[in-house]
């Protein structure tokens, strides 16, 4: 499997190389140069396998010749194991057509573990190939981060540094990324907003200065492995409703267009998926821009959902590339004008193609309460505001009433508290697994969102890359 870059100029690299690039040296996205697809009969001879194999069945066609069959399988079955599900990602019955697919029985409790965890496994893999150090450098909305510091600390040829807005995520988030005394994790809190924290690091990608010295990789969804493993999930629960011979709608809560991206991926390779519902909270470029194709982005918004408080979805570019001809110097002059002005308009085929397939919508405070009191209510169930905003999108939506309606349940409720408590005056009690985390000091270095600063700061304390 060869992967090509959404702007054109960048070498192509196999799925070890894109593993370990990240970003593409001409600042785009790697994406398969075809996509692999499975004939309704293959697909349905993947009902009722274990999660971990399902998953090597499922990425051993991007993963080509980077890994065996046994080493494929061998990665999601230590990634998997750490579970605290034996279904790894079960899918729970809210009424007739909405289910929760809940993706949060990873070790940090978000749906980044699914991807996270065997990502950290491929690096370690690939560095001892290559003998080479990895500097990540990441930025989070608060799940990514605690997602990626579990998956690599401690892990030999890594340094991780791990940007997050300053007092914009919540306890339970910033505690689960400062408190994990390793040292090769670096939490670093920046001044600003997620996008700013994002904007950084992807400039490091193009940074002299460091890739000269340093390797650097990335955790965050611009990195092909992530989405690849987030693929794996639409097919467990399409399956279990159904498919291949049933269609299955999803409703994504969404912020940097990774997660919904996959659902897109699943569909490409033949999962029969009716509609995406790209569900967003008041910061909403997409379902803007889904709407009347205007991709603008404002001021970011704080919200009770802080890890969708994204104006700048990284992963949009992925969609437009492939919906507008693959033609990556046309992309190329896009995203160079959107990051002058922070505003751009989609063309007709990009928002005919997107609207194959994607439809959105939009929810405030109000409407978020209201979906976390509807599900308690009507369901006993507890969800979080991420998971609530995409319950809301899934009541709203105009589909066949003989479809059923997934809500991806991005994140434990225990995450995120006191919205929780707000809204049904029930405080979610932390898993056990994660430990005595208010118990634990925290580590961290504050900086201004200054580029340079926060460039020096990881050049003083990076490995370099032999
Ligand atoms: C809990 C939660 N829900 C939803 C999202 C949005 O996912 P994506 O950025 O892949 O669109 C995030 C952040 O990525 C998240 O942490
Ligand atoms: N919501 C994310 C933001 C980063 O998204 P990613 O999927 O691109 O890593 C977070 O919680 O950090």
């Amino acid at each position: 499997m060869e992967y090509i870059s959404t702007r054109g100029s960048a070498l192509a690299l196999d799925f070890e190389g894109v593993t370990l690039a990240g970003l593409a040296s001409d600042g785009g996205l790697y994406l398969p140069r075809e996509w692999p697809q499975f004939s309704e009969a293959e697909i349905a001879d993947m009902a009722g396998l274990p999660y971990a194999e399902l998953a090597a069945r499922i990425m051993a066609p991007f993963v080509g010749d980077s890994l065996s069959e046994e080493e494929l399988l061998s990665l999601c079955q230590q990634a998997y194991g750490r579970f605290a599900h034996d279904a790894v990602t079960p899918l729970v019955q809210l009424d007739e057509r909405q289910w929760l697919l809940e993706l949060f029985h990873g070790p940090t409790l978000a749906f980044k573990d699914v991807a996270l965890q065997l990502l950290g496994l491929l690096f370690e893999t690939f560095l001892s190939r290559r003998k080479s150090n990895l500097t990540i450098v990441g930025a989070t909305s608060g799940d990514t981060g605690s997602a990626a510091i579990d998956a690599v600390a401690g892990r030999e040829g890594v340094d991780i540094f791990m940007l997050h807005p300053n007092g914009r995520v919540s306890d339970v988030q910033r505690r689960q990324m400062t408190t994990v005394r390793a040292p090769n994790v670096h939490n670093i809190a920046i001044e600003g907003s997620f996008d700013d924290a994002q904007a950084m690091v992807k400039r490091m990608f193009s940074d002299e200065s460091l890739t000269s010295r340093f390797h650097i990789g990335a955790v965050n969804s611009i990195n092909w492995a992530r989405l690849m493993a987030q693929v794996v999930y639409y097919f467990a629960s399409a399956l279990q409703l159904g498919a291949p011979h049933r269609e299955v709608a999803f409703s994504v809560p969404t912020g940097n267009f990774g997660d919904v991206f996959a659902g897109y991926v699943a569909a490409k390779m033949g999962l029969p998926i009716s509609q995406l519902i790209v569900a967003t909270n008041v910061n909403d470029i997409l379902h803007r821009a889904l709407t009347d194709g205007d991709y603008s982005a404002g001021t970011v918004t704080p919200t009770a959902a802080p890890s969708m408080d994204i104006q700048v979805s990284s992963n949009f570019e992925r969609l437009l590339f492939d919906c507008g001809g693959r033609d990556g110097s046309a992309m190329a002059e896009q995203m160079r004008g959107f990051e002058t002005t922070k505003a751009m308009q989609l063309t007709n085929s990009q928002r005919e193609g997107a609207a194959q397939l994607f439809t959105s919508a939009r929810a405030d405070a109000d409407d978020m309460a209201r979906a976390i009191r509807w599900a308690h209510d009507h369901s006993c169930q507890v969800i979080d505001p991420h998971t609530a905003i995409g319950l809301h999108a899934a009541q709203q939506a105009d589909i066949a009433t003989s479809t059923p309606i997934v809500t991806l349940a991005t994140a434990h409720p225990a995450k995120f508290r006191d919205a929780v408590e707000r809204a049904i005056g029930l405080r979610p009690d932390l898993p056990t697994r994660v430990g005595d985390l208010f118990a634990r000091e925290e580590a961290y270095t504050e900086l201004p969102g200054e580029y340079d600063t926060v460039r020096d700061f990881i050049a003083e304390r990076a490995t370099p890359a032999n």
